[in-house]
C-alpha cells in the first residue's frame, strides 16, 4: 500500500478543465470551512442536514478513545473463546468494515444481504465461537434488525445465551440503542450522530467490527491523520480539491460516469466503499456522479471508456487512466470524503441526504403489508427454460417470445445512448458470485457503462443514483427462486419474501419514474444463471 497520499490527474485535457475549479475552491477557502464544519457550503436548503453531518472532519483525533475500548472488549471475547465475528449492517453500516479486513486479511462475515441461503450458511457458523455485531444508525433498518432476530433466536435454541453474543453500534437513542440496553446486550458502541452512514469508516461503525475481527484501527486512525493537515488547506496541492475539481469539471463535460478500478493499491474492495460514498451523496435531483466499479484496468467500461465517462485509477497510474489516487487506506477514506462532499458543492447538491432511498424501502413495506401483490398476482411475459421474463407493466420492448438472448438483445438495445445499465442481483454474493460476471459481458455486447450490484445491499448505495441521479439507465433485476426459507422471527415474513418486496419494489418506483426495468427470474439458480450468462455471451459474438 503506497505511503503517500497523491492525487494526479493524468489527462491534460482534464487537468485543464479542473485547474480554474480547484482556483477558485481555494479562493473560496472550502478546505479549511469543511474541516472547521461550516454547514453553509452547500447553500440555504442543505444547511439544516449538513449542520449535523460535518463530524468526520475530525474522527482521527475523536475516535482515538474508542481504541482501547475495542481493544479490552477483543481481549475478553478472546479469552472466552470468541473468535468468529459476525457483522449485521448495510450500506455506511458494514462497507468500510468490510473493505478495512479484506485488506488486513482479516475474518470477518458481513450479513448485507436478505438472501435466505447466505444467511443460513452464516448461521451455520459455530455458533459457540460467534459474536454478532448488529451495527444501525438509525437503528431501524430492515435487514439488519432480521439479522438481530434471526442470530438470537439461533443462540438461545443453541443454548447460549443470546444478550451475551450480541454487541450494538448505533446512534444515540436510537430503537437499536434501547432495545439494546431493555436486553440486556454485551457493550453497546453509541457513534457520533453528526457523522453520516456513508462518512462514518472512522467511527464506531467502521472501526469496531473491524477492531474485534483483529484489524489494527489504530494503524487507519493514523493515516488518516497523516493527511488531515494536507486536506484542509487552502491550498492547490490539496489532494481533495484536485479530485473534487477534476470530476466535477468532467461532469461538466458530459462525463457523469466515474469508472473506479484497483490498479494495485493494496486496497481490498475499496471500488466497493467509494461506490456508496459517491453514488447516496451525488446522485439526486436530477444529476450526479455514477460510480462504475470495474475488475481491472483492461475490462470493458475502463480499456474503452468512451466520454461519457471518467476513468480513475486506484493505485498507481496506468494507460487509460484520465486519474490516479494513492495513498493507504485511512488516508484514502478521509481524501475522498472531503472530495465528495466538494464535489456536492460544485454539482450543486447536497452531498448529506439520500431522498430517494426511502421511496423503494416504501415501496418494499407496502408489499410486506400485502403478500398477495407479491406471489400469484404477477404473470411472466414469457418462461425460457428455469428463467421467468418479468418485463415492467405496459413494456413493449421485450419480446413474449423467442430465446434469452432475444430478450436481452432487444432489452440491452434499449439503453440510451451515454446511458448505462444496471445489473441488481438480488441473489447470494458467495453461492452465485457467478453473477458478477454479467457486468463485464453485458458491458462489451453493450457498448455501454454497466454496474453492478448485490441486491438489497446495492440500494443502500448506488441505489440512491439510479432513482436520483441522471435519468439515462436501465435496469437488468436478478431475482432467484430460494431452495430453503429463513422466517424472521417476530414478523410475518420470511427471508425470501423480504428480498423478492425488495426487489419488485425497487423495480416498481424504478418503472413509475419512467426507467427501464426488465426482471428474470431464475427458478433453478444454478441453472438459470448458467443460461442467463450464455444468453449474454451469444449477445457478444
Ligand atoms: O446504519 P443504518 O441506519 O442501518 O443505515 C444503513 C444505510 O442505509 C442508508 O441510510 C440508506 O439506504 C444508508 O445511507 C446507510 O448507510
Amino acid at each position: 500500500m503506497a505511503e503517500r497520499t497523491t492525487v494526479e490527474i493524468t489527462d491534460d485535457t482534464l487537468a485543464g478543465a479542473a485547474r480554474p475549479l480547484v482556483d477558485r475552491l481555494v479562493s473560496d477557502g472550502v478546505a479549511s470551512a469543511l474541516t472547521a464544519q461550516n454547514a453553509t457550503l452547500w447553500g440555504e436548503e442543505a444547511e439544516p442536514e449538513a449542520s449535523i453531518r460535518l463530524a468526520w472532519t475530525t474522527l482521527h483525533k475523536s475516535s482515538r478513545a474508542l481504541i482501547g475500548e475495542i481493544e479490552a472488549l477483543r481481549t475478553d471475547l478472546r479469552s472466552e473463546g470468541i473468535d468468529r465475528i459476525v457483522l449485521a449492517g448495510m450500506g455506511g453500516s458494514s462497507l468500510a468494515p468490510e473493505v478495512i479486513t479484506s485488506t488486513e486479511g482479516v475474518a470477518l462475515t458481513v450479513l448485507d444481504t436478505t438472501d435466505p441461503g447466505q444467511v443460513s450458511d452464516a448461521l451455520a457458523g459455530d455458533l459457540d465461537r460467534t459474536l454478532l455485531v448488529v451495527s444501525s444508525k438509525s437503528g431501524t433498518t430492515v435487514e439488519t434488525d432480521s439479522h438481530r432476530r434471526i442470530f438470537a433466536e439461533a443462540f438461545a435454541e443453541a443454548g447460549i445465551d443470546a444478550a451475551r453474543r450480541i454487541v450494538a453500534v448505533t446512534d444515540p437513542g436510537s430503537p437499536l440503542a434501547q432495545l439494546a440496553a431493555s436486553e440486556g446486550y454485551r457493550k453497546v458502541f453509541l457513534a457520533d450522530p453528526h457523522v453520516g452512514g456513508r462518512y462514518s469508516a472512522l467511527t464506531a461503525f467502521g472501526l469496531v467490527p473491524s477492531g474485534l475481527a483483529g484489524a489494527d484501527v489504530a494503524r487507519l486512525l493514523d493515516q488518516a491523520a497523516g493527511i488531515a493537515e494536507a486536506l484542509s488547506a487552502d491550498s492547490p496541492d490539496n489532494p481533495a480539491l484536485t479530485l473534487a475539481a477534476a470530476l466535477a469539471a468532467a461532469h461538466t463535460d458530459g462525463a457523469e460516469k466515474v469508472v473506479l478500478t484497483d490498479t494495485g493499491s493494496g486496497i481490498a474492495g475499496f471500488g466497493d466503499w467509494a461506490e456508496q460514498l459517491i453514488a447516496e451523496s451525488t446522485g439526486k435531483e436530477g444529476t450526479g456522479l455514477l460510480p462504475v466499479v470495474v475488475e481491472g484496468p483492461a475490462a470493458p467500461g475502463f480499456a474503452d471508456a468512451g466520454s461519457d465517462a471518467t476513468t480513475v485509477a486506484v493505485g498507481p497510474r496506468v494507460q487509460g487512466a484520465a486519474l490516479a489516487v494513492e495513498g493507504p487506506l485511512g488516508a484514502q477514506f478521509l481524501l475522498w470524503e472531503y472530495a465528495v462532499a466538494v464535489a456536492g458543492r460544485l454539482l450543486g447538491i447536497n452531498p448529506f441526504d439520500q431522498p430517494d432511498v426511502e421511496a423503494a424501502k416504501k415501496a418494499a413495506r407496502a408489499l410486506l403489508d400485502n403478500p398477495q401483490a407479491l406471489t400469484g398476482t404477477e404473470e411472466p411475459s414469457a418462461v425460457i427454460g428455469p428463467v421467468e421474463v418479468y418485463a415492467a407493466p405496459g413494456d413493449q420492448a421485450v419480446p413474449a417470445t423467442g430465446t434469452l438472448a432475444d430478450v436481452l438483445r432487444q432489452f440491452v438495445g434499449g439503453v440510451a445512448d451515454g446511458g448505462y445499465l444496471a445489473v441488481q442481483a438480488y441473489l447470494d454474493r458467495l453461492d452465485d458470485a457467478s453473477a458478477s460476471l454479467l457486468r463485464s459481458e453485458l458491458a462489451r455486447c453493450s457498448g455501454r457503462q454497466t454496474t453492478f450490484g448485490w441486491g438489497p445491499r446495492f440500494l443502500h448505495s448506488t441505489g440512491q443514483y439510479h432513482k436520483g441521479g441522471h435519468r439515462n439507465g436501465s435496469f437488468l433485476q436478478i431475482t432467484g427462486s430460494a431452495e430453503q426459507d429463513v422466517p424472521v422471527p417476530g414478523r410475518p415474513y420470511t427471508l425470501s419474501t423480504l428480498q423478492l418486496a425488495q426487489a419488485l419494489g425497487d423495480g416498481q418506483v424504478l418503472a413509475e419514474g419512467g426507467r427501464p426495468v426488465l426482471r428474470l427470474h431464475l427458478t433453478d439458480r444454478a441453472a438459470g444463471l448458467a443460461d442467463v450468462v450464455r444468453a449474454v455471451q451469444e449477445l457478444t459474438r
